[in-house]
C-alpha cells in the first residue's frame, strides 16, 4: 500500500474517532446503511477491547486501475481492475445488454483474470461482480447455446463454467460476489461458489435451469444444499423461482443486503477488513471449509497447504538439507508437539 494512500486511511480513522466514538459511530453509519451492525461495543457505547484494536475500516472508495492480461488477447467481455494502493482485483462481466449473459469467451476471459488474481502477490482479496445494475449475470448465453454445450467462436461446444467454479473455490484467497439485479442459472451458482456475497437490496436470485432445459448436478445443486439446506434446494430447482435479496439473505445464500447506491462501498469494507487478517489462516481456513465438501480433491487442497507451511519450517528445511549436503537427515532435535 503507497504511503499516500495509508496515510487517506489513516487519516479517515481519526476522523470517525475525532467525531466520538469511532466504533459506536461505525456501527451507527452501519445501520444508518442498512448494513449489518457489529457488536463492537458495549451497550454503553463503549467500544469494547476487539473493537479498540480491530474497529473502523475505511468507506473510502477504491481507486480502481484497468488491469491488461498480460501475454494475453485483449478483453471483450470482462473489465479487470486492481485497486491502488491495496489489495483488491475486481472482475467484471461486462455483457450488461445481455444481462451479462456468459458465452464460452466470457468464461476464458474470467479464468484469465482469476488467474492473474492468483499468481499477483500484492492481490489479497478478489471481487467478482456485473456491468451496471441490472443484472450480476444471468448465466449462460442461450442464443450461443447448441448441442452439448454453449458455442465459442471455433464453433466447439462447452460448459467451461464448471471450470471456472472449480476456479475460483481453489482460489486461495477470498472472492467475494457483489451482486446487484439478476443472479440466476448459472450467473447464480458463481455467486454460491464465491466465498461471501454482498448483496444489493434490487438483487434476485434463482435457478432457472429447468425452464430452459438445463441444470447444473454439480456444485450447482450439491453447494447449494450445504448453503439452504435440502429442502430448499429441492425447492429452489424443481419450482425454479426468483427470490429477492432480503429472502435470499433469510435462507443463508448472502452475507448482507445493503441499498443499492452502497453495494460498492460495503464490499470494499468487507474486503479491507479481511486484509487486515491473516492471510495464511484465510487460505487454510477456506480450504479446510472446501475439504469438508470436495473428497479427496478437498483433501488434496488442504494438504498442499500443509506441505507449502512444512517447507517453511526448520524441520521442514532439514530434510531437504541433508539431501543436498549428501547426509542422513538429523530429525531429533525437533519436538513431537503432543
Ligand atoms: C435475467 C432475466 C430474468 C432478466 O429479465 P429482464 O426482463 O430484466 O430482461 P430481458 O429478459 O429483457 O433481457 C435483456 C436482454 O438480455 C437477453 N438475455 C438475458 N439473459 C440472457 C441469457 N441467459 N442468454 C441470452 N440472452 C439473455 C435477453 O434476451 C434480452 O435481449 P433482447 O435482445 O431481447 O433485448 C431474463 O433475461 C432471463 O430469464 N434470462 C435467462 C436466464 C436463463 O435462463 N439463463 C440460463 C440458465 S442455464 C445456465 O445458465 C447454465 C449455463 C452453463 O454453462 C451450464 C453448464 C453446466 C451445467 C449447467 C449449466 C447451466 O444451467
Amino acid at each position: 500500500m503507497s504511503a499516500q494512500r495509508r496515510l487517506q486511511i489513516l487519516g479517515n480513522q481519526l476522523l470517525a474517532s475525532s467525531s466520538g466514538n469511532p466504533i459506536a459511530r461505525q456501527a451507527t453509519a452501519a445501520s444508518d446503511d442498512a448494513c449489518a451492525s457489529v457488536p463492537y461495543a458495549s451497550a454503553d457505547g463503549k467500544p469494547n477491547s476487539y473493537g479498540r484494536v480491530h474497529g473502523a475500516v475505511s468507506r473510502e472508495p477504491a481507486n480502481w486501475r484497468r488491469i491488461p492480461v498480460v501475454a494475453r488477447e485483449d478483453l471483450t467481455d470482462v473489465i479487470y481492475e486492481k485497486s491502488i494502493g491495496e489489495g483488491i482485483a475486481k472482475i467484471t462481466i461486462n455483457r450488461p445488454e445481455r444481462r451479462n449473459a456468459f458465452r464460452p469467451r466470457t468464461v476464458q476471459e474470467l479464468s484469465w483474470c482469476f488467474s492473474d488474481a492468483r499468481e499477483d502477490p500484492d492481490v489479497g482479496v478478489v471481487v467478482l461482480t456485473g456491468a451496471g445494475s441490472l443484472a450480476f449475470c444471468s448465466g449462460g448465453d442461450q442464443s450461443v447455446r447448441g448441442q452439448g454445450g454453449y458455442v465459442g467462436a471455433d464453433g466447439i461446444a462447452r460448459l467451461n463454467v464448471l471450470d471456472l467454479q472449480i476456479q475460483i473455490r481453489r482460489l486461495p484467497k477470498p472472492v467475494v460476489a457483489m451482486v446487484a439485479g439478476y443472479a440466476v442459472g448459472g450467473g447464480h451458482i458463481l455467486h454460491m461458489v464465491c466465498d461471501l456475497t454482498i448483496a444489493a437490496d434490487n438483487a434476485v436470485f434463482g435457478q432457472t435451469g429447468p425452464k430452459v432445459g438445463s441444470f447444473d448436478a454439480g456444485y450447482g445443486s450439491t453447494h447449494m444444499a450445504r448453503l439452504v439446506g435440502q429442502k430448499k434446494a429441492r425447492e429452489m430447482w424443481f419450482l425454479a423461482r426468483l427470490y429477492d435479496a432480503q429472502e435470499a439473505h433469510r435462507m443463508g445464500l448472502v452475507n448482507t443486503v445493503v441499498p443499492l447506491d452502497k453495494l460498492e462501498e460495503e464490499t470494499l469494507v468487507w474486503c479491507r477488513e479481511m486484509l487486515r487478517n491473516s492471510p495464511t489462516a484465510l487460505r487454510v481456513l477456506k480450504a479446510a471449509l472446501n475439504a469438508a465438501e470436495d473428497g479427496q480433491a478437498g483433501i488434496q487442497e488442504l494438504g498442499g497447504n500443509a506441505t507449502l507451511l512444512f517447507y517453511q519450517s526448520e524441520e521442514g528445511n532439514e530434510g531437504r538439507q541433508a539431501y543436498m549436503e549428501k547426509r542422513p537427515p538429523n530429525f531429533s532435535k525437533f519436538k513431537r508437539l503432543p
